[in-house]
């Protein structure tokens, strides 16, 4: 990890701050919205919906400041002196607080009036909450998890992650894949981590309209999404489980894996994500993809096992810039008896001998090494084994589990415990 802090606001030095003249309404009812709690994203979307005529400029313009004052809004808050401040204020303090622009600029684009200025506090925001814009309860919670660690990794959630790809191994390879994508105007570069990612560089393509999206070469997974998936190490022919399969976003690695032979399940209680797995799948050039619409009874005997779980999310929150401002601090609790029990049930679907993978994308010990712990407990048939013997990095390796995070590895935040069953 590099020694020099990590500053999540340098990039908003670089934003065309000047392209939001005359945006003033459009700009204070959006950011309104997000403070009221509608999601950032959607937000934007129906504003811009509703703007068609906005230029490139002010699109990305107004994108930056309803996110970010959505992100920022505690640090704002701190800079203001209150916390309940409007949207015009808050988007001065932006501006002007944490983007350098100037005074009567900043004051002049956010609208906050004719007259001086607000004056803004001087200094360093005294508590990790403030300095990170988080609640002040998560704020706690990553520091006790993360302990010196925890101000780089806030820092870390505060910036959007970078776009990462997963080459589809049954239709190509990674550098015929970056090859291609040069080809369709889109430079990028291999990851440090999964054997299969490519991150791309520069401004966000519409990846949407490229060809090698629609011929199924690729799929767009965060990269330790991606090591979740290659460390069940699925074989051509075995049997293996998905068993909190969702849209697919694992299940269509592990078919790439087994070179789409064998039988490959799916199970999800959401019959429409289900749905678009099946889509996804075709897609990708899967056949074998069985989707179970019921609990797959004990005693299936198969050779791996997928479990990834539900889970608080923690990991994934630079995706979603408001996302933390949702959460409630019942999240760190709620989880963990459904994630036992979910595990219990998967404990009896390994035959013997075989491997069982319990994966979360959060930064929780009670939803990952606690629940593994307990499991372990229970079932001495059981024992952990290191993730990924042979490929995968000592540095994705805490306490013999995987644990990736945006701070150390510049992916999401992801834990995974690999398991073997005794064969006798
Ligand atoms: C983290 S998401 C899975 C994401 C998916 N594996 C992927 O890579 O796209 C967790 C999934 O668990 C499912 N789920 C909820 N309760 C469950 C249960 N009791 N048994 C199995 N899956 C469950 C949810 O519907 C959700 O799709």
């Amino acid at each position: 990890m590099s020694t020099v802090p990590f500053d999540p606001l340098s990039r908003l030095h670089s934003q065309p701050w000047s392209s939001l003249a005359g945006l003033v309404s459009v700009t204070s009812e959006a950011i309104a919205q997000v403070l009221a709690g509608s999601p950032a994203e959607r937000v934007l979307d129906r504003t811009l919906r509703d703007h068609r005529h906005l230029s490139r400029e002010q699109r990305q313009a107004l994108k930056e400041a309803v996110f970010n004052v959505g992100l920022w809004r505690r640090r704002l808050g701190f800079l203001l002196g209150r916390e309940d401040a409007t949207p015009p204020f808050l988007l001065y303090a932006l501006l002007h607080g944490l983007a350098g622009v100037p005074a009567s600029e900043a004051a002049a684009l956010s609208g906050v009036g004719e007259g001086p200025p607000p004056v803004l506090t001087p200094g360093e925001a005294p508590t990790l909450a403030l300095r990170a814009s988080l609640p002040d309860w998560l704020a706690d919670h990553f520091a006790r998890e993360l302990g010196p660690e925890a101000e780089a990794f806030c820092a870390h959630l505060n910036v959007p992650g970078p776009i990462t790809l997963r080459a589809n191994p049954l239709r190509t390879s990674r550098d015929a894949l970056a090859e291609r994508l040069r080809s369709e105007g889109v430079s990028t570069r291999p990851g440090p981590w999964s054997p299969l990612a490519l991150h791309i560089e520069g401004p966000r393509p519409n990846l949407y309209g490229l060809p090698s999206l629609r011929e199924g070469l690729f799929e767009v997974q965060d990269e330790g999404s991606q090591l979740l998936g290659l460390v069940v190490e699925a074989r051509p022919g075995e049997t293996v489980l998905d068993l909190c399969a969702g849209a697919g976003g694992k299940t269509l690695l592990l078919g790439a894996e087994m070179k789409d032979s064998g039988r490959l399940l799916a199970y999800d209680p959401d019959p429409e994500r289900l749905d678009r797995l099946l889509q996804r799948s075709a897609r990708a050039g899967l056949a074998r993809v069985q989707v179970l619409r019921t609990r797959p009874p004990a005693g299936l005997g198969a050779d791996r096992v997928l479990v990834d779980t539900p889970c608080s999310e923690l990991g994934s929150l630079r995706r979603g810039p408001d996302q933390r401002f949702r959460i409630q601090p019942d999240a760190l609790t709620r989880f963990p008896p459904l994630q036992r029990d979910i595990l219990s049930h998967a404990g009896d679907l390994v035959r013997p001998g075989g491997r069982l993978v319990y994966a979360t994308c959060t930064v929780n010990r009670a939803e990952n090494e606690d629940v593994v712990h307990a499991f372990l407990a229970s079932r001495p048939d059981f024992q952990l084994v290191r993730p990924g013997a042979g490929w995968l990095s000592e540095a994705c390796i805490r306490d013999g589990c995987l644990f990736v995070a945006p701070h150390r590895h510049g992916t999401d935040a992801f834990f995974a415990a690999v398991m073997e069953r005794s064969a006798g």
